[in-house]
């Protein structure tokens, strides 16, 4: 897998992206699934980057975090044993989210809005997809707290979905706009 100068500047900004995205609402406090900027991060560095970098932007952030930088939203903010976290599988989503939102828009910037905000939605479900099964896990097989799948729905996808597909459509918006911008010049 062969990455430019370019390509690897665009990653580490992405991934700089997410970092400030989780730090940013830190204050919000240590629920067991916080409210996160970092899925519109990881939908928009799929939207911008295409599917190879822009999941290569946010596996960097994940991984900046598994080796110990407190760049994850809850505590412990970081290291490996964040894997146990019940929310690590969001994280694990976001990367192929960005992979699968980046696949599903045509390269070249002249796809139409409603590409954008299929792709983007595509991604909201791939990360609820790996991230509802892994916290349902970690709770229930290694904190052993007896929940049904319907109280994990409660906890991890009714709070969230909303504004998650505000996300989507605020990161396609925004990358169409880019596109089209690059585009012009
Ligand atoms: O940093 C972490 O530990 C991951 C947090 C995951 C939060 C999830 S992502 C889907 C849903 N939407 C949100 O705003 N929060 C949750």
């Amino acid at each position: 897998m062969k990455f430019s100068a370019r390509d690897i500047i665009l990653g580490a900004m992405f991934a700089s992206l997410a970092v400030v995205a989780a730090l940013l609402l830190r204050f919000l406090g240590s629920a067991i699934v916080p409210f996160s900027l970092v899925p519109f991060v990881a939908l928009l560095a799929g939207a911008m980057l295409g599917g190879r970098l822009g999941a290569m932007s946010i596996l960097v952030y994940v991984l900046m975090g598994l080796l110990g930088l407190p760049v994850f939203e809850k505590p412990p903010y970081g290291g490996p044993a964040y894997v146990l976290q019940p929310t690590f599988g969001f994280l694990l989503g976001f990367i192929l989210a960005a992979y699968v939102t980046g696949k599903l828009i045509p390269a070249g910037g002249d796809a139409g809005l409603f590409r954008y905000i299929a792709a983007s939605l595509a991604g909201v479900a791939v990360y609820y997809l790996v991230g509802l099964p892994y916290l349902y896990l970690i709770l229930n097989l290694y904190l052993g707290k007896a929940l049904s799948a319907m109280a994990v729905i409660k906890i991890g996808f009714i709070p969230f979905v909303g504004a998650d597909i505000v996300k989507a459509a605020l990161a396609s918006g925004l990358a169409r706009a880019v596109a089209r911008r690059l585009r012009a010049v």
